[in-house]
């Protein structure tokens, strides 16, 4: 087990399972329609958080920071302020977001339906995807294509996360459906971590290894509704929540934030207060 965890290939029979489901990646009545619904709430978690840590004082020469003693340059203000800091603040805080200045990693981009949204962010500069499918990364980089807007922000790479380069860090890597799909889920995980840069999140989104998760991803999701087809996940690759804050170094990385979603039919995907069960969405912060 513990060895399974430690290295980071995928398995052929994955591999494949992907490369077959690429035609239909951007039918979002077909088989990859849950990605598409799921697409909602992880990108309001990637923006909720990015927005409450905008640095507003990013940039900002010493003597022109006016702002109220102690305060620790996010837009988290000690105590009381008067209205017109407040003012100047929510300005700065405005002016951050509509900046585009974050570069983006997205590992196990599939056919780019993460690196599109991330792409349309007004914060987001540049969004590279890599996969180690030939046909999604060709579906992505087609796609791409359809919207101007975006075309010449996103770069798709062929290549596995073990391909990077060493020295390629970026202010924002996710890493949505993938652990539970890779034969190792802990280096893999280490290895996006190095690619984080100081002061910069990693997100990511997978499964609890739990009956209620066998329940709705395998029995449900892929026998009884068949929303995906057979054999898209397996149960013992799961990962739990507890898991994954193990797996993590506390002396570089702080988790920021941790929720469960579920689908409900009719409604899509939602939020919940159990990240220990079902699907999850977690933030983690370098600090060193
Ligand atoms: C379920 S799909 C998720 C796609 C996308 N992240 C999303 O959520 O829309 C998982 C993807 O991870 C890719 N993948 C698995 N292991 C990988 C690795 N070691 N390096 C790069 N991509 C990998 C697969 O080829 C597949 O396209």
């Amino acid at each position: 087990m513990f060895l399974r965890r430690l290295s980071t290939a995928i398995s052929e029979a994955e591999k494949s399972h992907f490369n077959s489901l690429a035609a239909s990646w951007w039918d979002t009545t077909g088989p990859q329609r849950i990605l598409h619904k799921m697409n909602l709430v992880r990108m309001d978690f990637i923006n909720e958080t990015l927005r409450s840590h905008v640095k507003i004082n990013a940039g900002v020469p010493d003597e022109q920071k006016t702002f109220v003693p102690g305060w620790n340059h996010h837009n988290v203000l000690p105590g009381p302020v008067a209205e017109s800091i407040q003012t100047e603040i929510n300005r700065r805080i405005a002016q951050e977001l509509s900046r585009p200045r974050l570069s983006c990693l997205d590992i196990g981009c599939g056919g780019g339906i993460l690196s599109e949204s991330l792409a349309r962010l007004p914060m987001v500069a540049s969004v590279r995807g890599i996969d180690l499918s030939p046909e999604v990364i060709r579906v992505a980089d087609r796609h791409k294509a359809l919207d101007p807007a975006i075309t010449d922000k996103i770069d798709y790479q062929l290549k596995s996360i073990e391909q990077l380069d060493k020295d390629d860090q970026y202010d924002v890597v996710t890493m949505m459906e993938m652990l539970e799909h890779v034969e190792y889920p802990a280096l893999v995980l280490q290895t996006a971590m190095q690619h984080v840069k100081k002061d910069g999140f990693l997100f990511l989104s997978t499964i609890n290894r739990d009956l209620v998760s066998w329940l709705t991803t395998i029995v449900f999701g892929e026998y009884v509704l068949r929303i995906v087809p057979v054999g898209t996940h397996t149960y013992s690759k799961y990962i739990d929540r507890r898991e994954i804050a193990e797996f993590v170094d506390e002396t570089q990385f702080r988790v920021v934030d941790a929720r469960g979603c579920t689908y409900v039919p009719l409604r899509g995907w939602v939020f919940t207060s159990l990240p220990d069960t079902g699907n999850y969405l977690m933030a983690l912060q370098r600090m060193e």
